[in-house]
């Protein structure tokens, strides 16, 4: 098995969830038994909650044993517990409240009223990773990491020509001064992404389409933060057509 980065196109965005959130339940499956739990890194964002939302209104979604599931967030906004603005409350909105997950292995990074100071919360969510740890690793391999893209290239909360994309000696940063509101936020590190057996990035829309060209033409992580970004075993880029419009068109592979 190759670990090349892998385009797959899907044509508009519902049928782009709808094809992502079967492959989830497919893969979820098949690892279910091989493993007695997973750990998946959730994404905030546009797509990556469109796929929540498409896995809970699955027919086949009820086949899954949830609470065998772990989840874990690549970044969150800096907002009280609760805001809509919160990646795990949206994820809680499309998916989480409608599944029978182990409310105990769903392990959201803290919110701006938990009694922490912004850094104190990118300790403590590096503690609770600590806790989950695999072998010489200070945190959990990642069955599955989703990560949305913004329109500038960034992921999780690593933006272009900022000094976090080259973090490697945390798992977790604070961010402050975020180019996209709000401007405090946290997150997880590329060494922690990086060290994930399949990272799926899920993207839609012509806004998206010159940050994926660029990062598939080896533009620096600097400047596109994606280009940094490979799984161990599996690095997929989930598109819609829009989104794939700067891909060269050899990179687009088959479905598999
Ligand atoms: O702020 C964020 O943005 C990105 C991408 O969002 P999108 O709406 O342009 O898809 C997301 O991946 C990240 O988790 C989130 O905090």
């Amino acid at each position: 098995m190759t670990n090349d980065r892998r385009v797959l196109v899907h044509s508009g965005k519902p049928a782009l969830a709808s094809a992502v959130a079967a492959r989830f339940i497919t893969k979820v499956l098949d690892l279910l038994d091989e493993k007695p739990e997973l750990h998946i890194a959730l994404t905030g964002g546009s797509m990556g909650i469109a796929v929540l939302d498409a896995i809970r209104h699955s027919p086949a979604s009820d086949t899954i044993a949830w609470d065998r599931l772990h989840f874990w967030w690549g970044d969150d906004r800096w907002v009280p517990g609760g805001d809509r603005e919160r990646n795990d409350a949206q994820a809680w909105e499309a998916l989480l409240d409608h599944v029978p997950v182990d409310s105990g292995k769903v392990h959201a990074m803290p919110a701006s009223d938990s009694g922490l100071d912004l850094d104190e919360a990118a300790d403590a969510y590096a503690a609770t990773l600590r806790e989950f740890a695999a072998g010489d690793d200070d945190h959990p391999v990642f069955d599955i990491t989703f990560l949305g893209v913004g329109p500038d290239g960034h992921i999780a909360s690593l933006f272009p020509h900022r000094s976090g994309i080259g973090v490697t000696d945390r798992t977790v940063i604070a961010v402050r001064q975020s180019p996209k509101p709000p401007p405090e936020r946290l997150s997880l590190t590329r060494p922690v992404l990086n060290a994930s057996e399949r990272v799926w990035m899920v993207l839609a829309g012509g806004d998206k389409a010159s940050a994926l060209g660029l990062a598939l033409a080896g533009a620096s992580r600097d400047e596109v933060p994606v280009a940094g970004i490979k799984g161990r075993r599996r690095t997929v880029f989930f598109v819609d057509g829009e989104a794939a419009a700067e891909v060269p068109p050899q990179l687009i592979a088959p479905d598999y």
